[in-house]
């Protein structure tokens, strides 16, 4: 049954969502495993949503523990089609001050410890992934922050990266050559993975600090993340809340599709435990 079409995930900073109505919570098993925490149900705007609090509440987890596809896969086991994602970045351009949010449209992946697919295990599939979010996703992110009156700005690269230590000096003046606009370690398997669920997946990214490349500053410490994180959240649920409420109710981009020609193995050789364990995914193409 289908239990919420909207989820959120929120991150550092944002461990719960205000202004949800019939609240109650669901652990959801998957077969990838336990997600980050119980996944909150609800009413916002009228749409039914879930929030899922990325590093577990109470801020448990690295995001190198994290299980994002046990993350994913909860969602859609759930019924979601639509991921709201929320996330604490640091600047790589003077341009993108704390307290602004920019949307990223692009990633550049500079993670090396991470399982970022659904697939392996005797089935092979290669999903598009030249426009890593939902467009349709990121401009609702973009009315909402005009709506409440924040800087929001749609687009932009998104450097992920392993962590948990920030970036050396050297690292972060090489992604500022790269063109990358901002920083953050949580992000890309999100999207890539929600690619592979044919879920719509944008980020609205909310900018903390200036990392460590900026001359006569100070660099990134987390005491300064925490007091910018602290007036973003707020902003932050308003603008999720405003996302939500303009949410178009049908999906017309590419992501409801995207696994359509994916899949390479023919389905005679899928392992039948393979098969078995995605055929939430799998079920409407073989
Ligand atoms: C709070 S500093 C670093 C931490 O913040 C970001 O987390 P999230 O994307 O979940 O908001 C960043 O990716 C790091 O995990
Ligand atoms: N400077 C930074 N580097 C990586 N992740 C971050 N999250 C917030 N600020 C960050």
């Amino acid at each position: 049954m289908k239990k919420a079409e909207i989820g959120i995930i929120g991150g550092s900073g944002l461990y719960a969502m205000p202004g949800l109505t019939n609240v109650r919570e669901e652990r959801v098993e998957t077969p990838f495993g336990e997600p980050s925490d119980a996944f909150v149900l609800g009413e916002l705007e009228g749409r039914q949503v879930a929030f899922l609090a990325r590093h577990g509440r109470g801020h448990r987890l690295l995001p190198s523990e994290l299980n994002f596809r046990a993350n994913i896969f909860g969602m859609k086991l759930l019924g979601v089609e639509r991921i709201l994602s929320v996330s604490a970045v640091g600047s790589l351009k003077e341009e993108h001050k704390p307290t602004d949010f920019l949307m990223p449209d692009q990633f550049i992946d500079r993670t090396f410890a991470r399982v970022s697919t659904f697939f392996g295990d005797g089935i092979v599939a290669h999903v598009g992934f030249g426009d890593p979010v939902c467009a349709t996703v990121a401009s609702a992110f973009e009315k909402a922050c005009a709506s409440v009156g924040v800087v929001g700005k749609n687009g932009g690269t998104y450097v992920c990266m392993e962590g948990p230590q920030f970036s050396t000096r050297a690292e972060s003046n090489l992604y500022r050559s790269w063109g990358a606009d901002v920083i953050g370690m949580t992000n890309l398997q999100e999207a890539k993975l929600a690619r592979e669920a044919e879920i719509c997946y944008a980020t609205m990214a909310m900018v903390t600090d200036y990392d460590c490349w900026r001359e006569g500053h100070d660099d990134v410490t987390i005491d300064q993340i925490v007091a910018v994180l602290h007036q973003n959240a707020d902003n932050a649920a308003k603008v999720v809340r405003a996302a939500v409420a303009a949410m178009p109710a049908q999906r017309t981009c590419a992501c409801v599709d995207a696994l359509k020609y994916a899949v390479l193995t023919d389905p005679k050789a899928i392992p039948v435990e393979t098969r078995q364990r995605l055929a939430l995914l799998l079920d409407k193409y073989l």
